[in-house]
């Protein structure tokens, strides 16, 4: 067989309408007979069939396409099923695009009304069809869709699995299952595809293929679809059994249960029908003989006067109603989850959902999904405008572009948002200025941070571990939603090895504590050890560990949280929480070691604001505090590693530049020597240099890097200390090198030069 047709010359065109036809009696058997033959894409005569091959334009498809079908074929050969998922998928693409624009310009659905998607086995001819009545396809769009990849995330895709393509088949499936294969995956079970479209625009197209190169003509029958797409599957051998009724229910089950538009299958079923009716189903059997759509199964029954017969009709197989119209009391967790699948293509069940009506100054339904894994370079797209809510208004799908029903930090949200108080008849540009969209999104993100908190424990972990730094730049983001977000935050603390929430720390802590304490670095081990948390958790105070980057930033814009103050230890304001009695100790330690910071302050005033007696230090001499608004050293460490900062950033140099306050333990033996010592001679040279290392090594305690020049100083300090601690006087210097004079004297062989050079480096 040649050509489009796949019938023979000897059938004749039925001029049917598909429309018209299914508003006789549904056991009307010519009705039917007229039906089936409307949609089938036989029907050419031999001289149309002719025509057809004559005015075919060939093509070559584009080198990228042959590479997606390759791929396609090579990786998906185990799960051949989802040709039928995705061609249903493109149907009500096309269907949602044709009652769009019904929106704005009526007349676009006059050719046909109907709106719906029809499958029908052909297994005497091993066919299998998929009409749509949806927007069609112009002949340029036939080219252009079916002949290249336009879309740029394809070309990415395909780039990305050209460098899986050699490891794990089931890591790529995955891959090509959350992308979604498109078209080209009919070629998975059918050496040839055609293509019948029309679109409002052009004269009904046939395209057709055989996966190497492919034709587009204008088909001869004329408009006979009226408007839609109908493609015939011409299945290879081994796929028959996609012909099978019972085979395309269950996967438009699995697959397409949840598609907005009708899904009709043509099946048979078998009836009783009334003696009554008998004369006339006769004769239509009589008609439809050839065809046996209506098979007399006949065992009469004369007393009831009933005929069991076998009637063909098209058979609705999904439910079409949306999910989200449906109450949540009577949505079962499996079909959410089927939903979230057939939304998302995700395989993994999701982590959370909410299902709500919001009523108010606007009314909308909403189903919101929280994914078990965010897509590994979600930050490097971080703020550019791509939530993932689809929007419907009134049931009808308007867009999943709209990008702007979530803020950044909640683009990780899956779901649908349907409102029956937005305006349907204008663009979608005049719909996002509506004013409504605005309250719509205020909304959602509430439901969104309610359904987060109420995350059990055991998945909040999970969440945490994948979700930590969205939720930490809403904070920073949102500050309409800030006392929201702080409930949702979690941090490791002195108090556990778990991590914990700030509620829970708020109620274990001490009856004279109204500060949250909390301390940044690079790891909980780091912090553990820094000397500004020593005396607090020593004495019970219970100290938050910022170990990830962005925490010092989060807690820096959260002003408070169940009316405490945060209070960065790291920080000169540090304001311990304590006793009357305890301060009278701390005034009295000022007045002792009052010789001692006037000293500090003039020896090491090139370094440090000023030396202050700490509270807070237990085990170290000294620490080095940040004022209030300086920069930690865990965030003087983030601004150093930024490879975004531009060197001589100007607010960077001021920072990294700012003197710090020296903070000195009373208690700690080296510090109460220096007092003495300072008190008998303030020039003292032991002092002198004790007080430089001191205020390095508290430098570094307290996470700042030393600064230019200083490490070298440093270095020699500590090893003239070396040279003490060993016996050795402190001043003590290497043997003198060989004058180099002497080797330039033997200037007559070269080579030795060389050579004893190099000995001598050794
Ligand atoms: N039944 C159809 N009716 C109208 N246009 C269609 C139909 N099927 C496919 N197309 C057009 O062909 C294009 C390519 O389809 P294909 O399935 O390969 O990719 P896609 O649907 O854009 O993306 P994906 O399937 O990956 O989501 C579609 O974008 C659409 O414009």
């Amino acid at each position: 067989q040649e050509g489009v047709g796949v019938g023979t010359a000897e059938e004749v065109t039925v001029d049917a309408d598909l429309g018209a036809s299914r508003e006789g009696s549904r056991t009307d058997a010519e009705a039917v007979l007229r039906e089936e033959e409307a949609i089938s894409p036989d029907g050419l005569s031999v001289a149309q069939m002719r025509e057809l091959r004559d005015k075919a334009q060939n093509f070559t498809f584009q080198t990228e396409v042959n590479r997606m079908m390759k791929l396609i074929i090579n990786s998906l050969y185990r799960n051949k099923e989802i040709f039928l998922r995705e061609l249903i998928s493109n149907a009500s693409d096309a269907l949602d695009k044709i009652r769009l624009l019904s929106l704005t310009d009526r007349n676009v659905l006059d050719a046909n009304p109907d709106l719906s998607i029809r499958i029908k086995a052909d297994p005497e001819r091993r066919l299998l069809h998929i009409i749509d009545s949806g927007v069609g396809m112009t002949r340029a769009d036939l080219v252009n869709n079916l002949g290249t990849i336009a879309k740029s995330g394809t070309a990415d895709f395909l780039s990305k699995m050209q460098d899986t393509e050699k490891s794990d088949n089931q890591e790529m499936n995955d891959m090509i299952g959350q992308f979604g294969v498109g078209f080209y995956s009919a070629f998975l079970v059918a050496d040839k595809v055609t293509v019948v479209s029309k679109h409002n625009d052009d004269a009904q197209q046939v395209w057709e293929s055989d996966a190497n190169s492919f034709s587009v003509a204008e088909d001869p029958r004329g408009p006979t679809l009226k408007r839609g797409t109908h493609i015939t599957l011409h299945l290879k051998e081994e796929a028959a059994d996609y012909l099978q009724s019972d085979t395309i229910r269950s996967l438009v089950k699995k697959y397409s249960q949840f598609i907005n538009f009708p899904i009709h299958l043509w099946a048979s079923s078998t009836r009783s029908v009334e003696e009554a009716d008998d004369d006339d189903a006769d004769a239509d059997a009589a008609d439809a003989d050839d065809d046996a759509k209506v098979e007399d199964a006949a065992e009469e029954k004369p007393e009831k006067k009933k005929t069991e017969k076998t009637v063909w009709d098209w058979e609705l197989m999904n439910d079409n109603k949306p999910i989200w119209t449906r109450k949540p009391s009577e949505v079962s967790d499996d079909e959410y989850t089927q939903f979230y699948r057939s939304l998302t293509k995700d395989e993994a069940p999701p982590l959370a959902k909410s299902h709500f009506v919001a009523e108010g100054e606007v009314t909308f339904r909403a189903l919101l999904f929280v994914p078990r894994v965010q897509p590994a370079d979600s930050f490097n797209r971080y703020g550019t405008k791509t939530d993932r809510i689809k929007l419907y208004v009134r049931r009808v799908f308007i867009t999943d572009e709209f990008n702007d029903l979530m803020p950044a930090y909640l683009a990780f949200m899956q779901g649908i948002v349907d409102s029956d108080d937005l305006p349907l008849n204008v663009s979608r540009e005049t719909l996002q200025q509506h004013k409504l969209i605005k309250i719509i999104k205020k909304k959602l993100v509430r439901k969104a941070l309610d359904m987060l908190k109420k995350i059990p424990d055991d998945e909040y972990q999970h969440f945490w571990k994948e979700y930590s730094t969205n939720i930490k730049l809403g904070v920073m983001e949102d500050p309409s939603n800030r006392s929201r977000l702080a409930k949702l935050l979690r941090f490791h603390s002195s108090a556990s090895p778990d991590m914990t929430f700030l509620a829970d720390y708020v109620a274990r802590m001490k009856p004279n504590q109204n500060h949250i304490y909390y301390i940044a670095g690079s790891s909980r081990a780091d912090v553990e050890k820094s000397p500004f948390a020593e005396r607090l958790v020593r004495r019970g105070y219970e100290v938050l560990y910022l170990t990830e980057a962005v925490d010092e930033y989060c807690l820096s814009s959260l002003p408070e949280y169940d009316g405490k103050k945060f209070q960065n230890i790291a920080k000169e304001i540090f304001d311990l929480d304590e006793s009357e009695g305890e301060k009278e100790r701390v005034e009295a330690q000022k007045k002792e070691f009052e010789p001692l910071l006037k000293w500090l302050g003039d020896k090491l005033g090139a370094f440090i604001t000023r030396a202050a007696v700490s509270r807070r230090l237990a085990r170290s001499p000294a620490a080095l505090a940040a004022t209030a608004f300086g920069w930690t050293g865990n965030m003087e460490r983030l601004a150093m590693s930024n490879a975004h900062q531009k060197a001589d950033d100007a607010q960077r140099k001021h920072h990294l530049t700012q003197k710090k306050m020296l903070e000195i333990n009373p208690r700690h033996p080296v510090v109460v020597e220096l007092l003495r010592r300072v008190k008998d001679d303030p020039e003292d040279e032991a002092a002198i240099r004790a007080a430089r290392t001191l205020y390095r090594t508290a430098a570094l305690r307290s996470g700042y890097m030393l600064q230019e020049g200083q490490a070298v100083d440093f270095a020699e300090s500590v090893e003239g200390m070396l040279q003490l601690s060993l016996g050795l006087p402190a001043d003590a210097k290497p043997d003198e090198d060989e004058p180099i004079d002497d080797i330039a004297d033997n200037a007559d062989n070269a080579e030795n030069i060389d050579a004893d050079a190099d000995h001598d480096e050794l």
